[in-house]
């Protein structure tokens, strides 16, 4: 079953749509990360399925009950769409314990007594806080207090649980270890969870689909694996996973989703998709694409970025301006900056709206 289902969803701030025509769907259960640039939309669209804005034009349903609907000037109101939000500044109440601060939503709902206080202890069971009840916020760490946050939204029991850049706030180390947790915390409940981020690793990490959107509009939803390998623009291919973006021409369609084509003066096989033509194109370079040959691309190592057992390189192209590739070494002989490197393509994606 859809647990949540967008239909030509809009929304206009004056004459620039914030929110441009989104078709999507979330199966019941599923985690989906919609990743985008800063100003994409990402916001708007999550405050439009939580019902704190209107939506423009077309339609939201949420388990099968339409919640918004345009053309029937149909808006049902957020407290009553059984969704949870999480965002990143917790927005905990200071003065109140965890325990308050997780059963307040219960309380302004009328829950009380032993099925109120039953709650509560399950939710704080949940994200792995039982026995921290009587504490305040300021007591506890900056995951903690995401923790108690996630509590307060689940003790509600939501249809959908919507996180607006939860791990935001915290430090590198400490968001790795939430990922993990949130991945722990959705495989338990199954709940549907749509978790809004400009974090690449943390989509790729957490999700099982991601959606990337670039003004406004969705341009790919996929799992992670297909994003990174078949990206639908370059914006995507730019966005997901490191990689470069470049001129090829199609020079023949092979069977199997290949295709040979030219890029800078090299002949190589690469995937492409089943429109693929012939002509001018981009396509998509990975550095596990990328091997230093004797024959290929003649390139110069612009810079090296030791990474702890591999040093990433980056390697302009002779008569390709602006391109940088990106390549792994392994220890041992690493090339310094300025040191010719000819690189053999091996794979790669002619991406199919490439121009
Ligand atoms: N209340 C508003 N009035 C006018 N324009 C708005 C309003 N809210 C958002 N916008 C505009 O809509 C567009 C999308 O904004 P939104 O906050 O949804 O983007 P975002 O992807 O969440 O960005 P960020 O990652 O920086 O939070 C932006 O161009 C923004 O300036």
């Amino acid at each position: 079953m859809a647990g949540l289902v967008l239909d030509g969803v809009t929304k206009l701030f004056g004459r620039t749509a914030a929110v441009d025509a989104v078709d999507l769907s979330v199966a019941d259960g599923e985690f989906l990360a919609v990743l985008g640039p800063s100003g994409c939309g990402k916001t708007t669209l999550l405050r439009l399925i939580a019902g704190f804005e209107r939506i423009d034009g077309g339609s939201i349903s949420l388990g099968g009950r339409v919640v918004s609907d345009s053309a029937k000037r149909l808006h049902v109101v957020a407290e009553e769409r059984r969704v949870g939000i999480v965002f990143q500044s917790y927005a905990l109440w200071p003065h109140m314990t965890v325990a308050g601060n997780v059963g307040y939503p219960l309380s302004v709902a009328g829950v009380k007594g032993q099925a109120h206080d039953d709650r509560v202890g399950a939710a704080l069971d949940l994200v792995g806080l039982s026995g921290f009840g009587t504490r305040r916020p300021a007591e506890l760490s900056g995951g903690q207090r995401q923790r108690v946050a996630l509590a307060r939204c689940l003790v509600m029991e939501p249809s959908l649980v919507l996180l607006d850049e939860p791990l935001a706030n915290l430090d590198v180390h400490l968001r790795a270890s939430m990922e993990d947790e949130f991945a722990a915390f959705h495989a338990k409940t199954r709940a549907t969870m749509v978790y809004i981020t400009h974090d690449q690793a943390e989509a790729m990490a957490l999700a099982d689909r991601i959606a990337v959107m670039d003004g406004g509009r969705i341009v790919q939803v996929a799992p992670p694996r297909v994003l990174y390998a078949e990206p639908a623009t370059a914006m995507v291919a730019g966005f997901i996973g490191k990689g470069a973006v470049v001129e090829a021409t199609v020079l023949e369609r092979l069977d199997q989703g290949r295709a040979v084509a030219r890029i800078g003066g090299v002949t190589a096989r690469l995937r492409c998709s089943a429109t693929t033509g012939l002509g001018p194109a981009l396509a998509c370079l990975r550095p596990e694409d990328l091997t230093p040959g004797a024959d290929g691309l003649p390139t110069i190592v612009r810079r090296a970025t030791y990474k702890g057992g591999v040093t990433a390189l980056d390697l302009v192209p002779e008569g390709m301006p602006g391109v940088t590739l990106p390549l792994m070494v392994g220890d041992g002989r690493v090339p310094e900056p300025g040191q010719r490197l000819t690189l053999a393509i091996g794979d790669g994606w002619i991406i199919p709206a490439g121009r």
